[in-house]
């Protein structure tokens, strides 16, 4: 039997591969010959935070960019949304062409879960707070999906949000506690001109819903600007926001270290937000500076 014939590589054009052995061949040999190799992890519907991370991808230099789309059925809970979960490949393709992404590695479900397929990896504590009390389960699959594409194309940087902040955090705790071999860069949210923050999920709202879920960026805006009064005076301007907005029903607000450890009464620190708009579930974040005094001449 003959071998599969290895697919080219032409330095500047768009390769989309769906086979993991493919990527890791590619990936392999490029790094081979010196070049530096940057993951942007996505699950597609990409919009201009996607882009923006894709930028600062491209902007190492001597790199080759490779962004993965794939809707991970692991880190989705019985009942939320993977079914409807917006897929539009095509166009997806025609943004990484634009952005001059040179691999987009696209898998089936197949290809990254064979049947068999049973070890997982295990977020810790962290894991299960804030957005994983909701989503049980959410950042073990997480985890899991990203310790694969990193194991695949084993990225020399990897690009992800600040918006998915719980996640960031995740990662960078994975890479530390396991001794992986990835630089992990997180990316300032991106936002629409009213403050909210671009999500592949802000399709699913309707105009009204729109208008209300401008109610998270709001709340983090006003609790920021509270920092220097203390932690209570934080939540409490955040909620004086969100209380003008009802339908906007909020899983949690909560102050904490940008390690996600207990807020500090002095410093850096990170302003957290979940809530339902309708039936979207929006989440968002903003960094903050606790106990600040006044600049003087204020
Ligand atoms: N507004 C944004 N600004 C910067 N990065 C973003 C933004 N939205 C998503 N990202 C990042 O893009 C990467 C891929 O995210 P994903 O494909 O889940 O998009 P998403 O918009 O967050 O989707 P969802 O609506 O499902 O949360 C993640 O690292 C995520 O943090
Ligand atoms: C990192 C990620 C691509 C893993 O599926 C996903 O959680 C996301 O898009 O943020
Ligand atoms: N953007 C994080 C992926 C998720 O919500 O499942």
């Amino acid at each position: 039997m003959t071998a599969p014939k290895a697919p080219e590589f032409t330095r500047g054009a768009l390769h989309v591969l769906s086979k993991p052995a493919e990527v890791t061949r590619i990936t392999r040999a490029l790094r081979a010959v010196g070049t530096k190799i940057v993951l942007v992890p996505t699950m597609g519907a990409l919009h201009a935070g996607h882009r923006e991370l894709i930028r600062r991808a491209r902007n190492i230099p001597n790199t080759v960019v490779v962004t993965s789309i794939f809707v991970n059925p692991l880190q989705f809970g019985p009942n939320e949304d993977l079914d409807r979960y917006p897929r539009q490949l095509d166009t997806d393709l025609d943004a990484c062409r634009e952005e001059r992404v040179e691999i987009v590695f696209t898998p089936e479900r197949e290809d990254m879960y064979p049947p068999g397929s049973q070890v997982t990896v295990h977020s810790g504590p962290v894991g299960d707070e804030l957005d994983g009390r909701v989503r049980k389960g959410h950042f073990d699959g997480v985890l899991t999906v990203v310790n694969k594409l990193f194991n695949i194309v084993r990225p020399d940087f990897a690009l992800f949000g600040e918006k998915d902040y719980q996640q960031l955090v995740l990662i960078k705790r994975m890479v530390a506690d396991l001794d992986m071999d990835t630089r992990v860069i997180g990316v300032p949210t991106v936002r629409e001109p009213d403050g909210l923050a671009l999500s592949s999920r802000n399709v699913y709202l309707s105009p009204s819903e729109r208008e209300s879920a401008v109610a998270l960026s709001a709340a983090l805006s006003a609790g920021a600007y509270a920092g220097r009064l203390g932690a209570a005076e934080v939540i409490k301007a955040a909620k004086e926001v969100l209380a003008a907005h009802p339908e906007v029903v909020v899983d949690y607000l909560e102050l904490r270290a940008p390690d996600l450890g207990p807020a500090p009464e002095q410093g850096e620190a990170r302003l957290l937000v979940a809530a339902r708009v309708g039936t979207t579930r929006l989440i968002d974040n903003t960094g903050l500076r606790m106990g600040e005094p006044p600049e003087p001449g204020l």
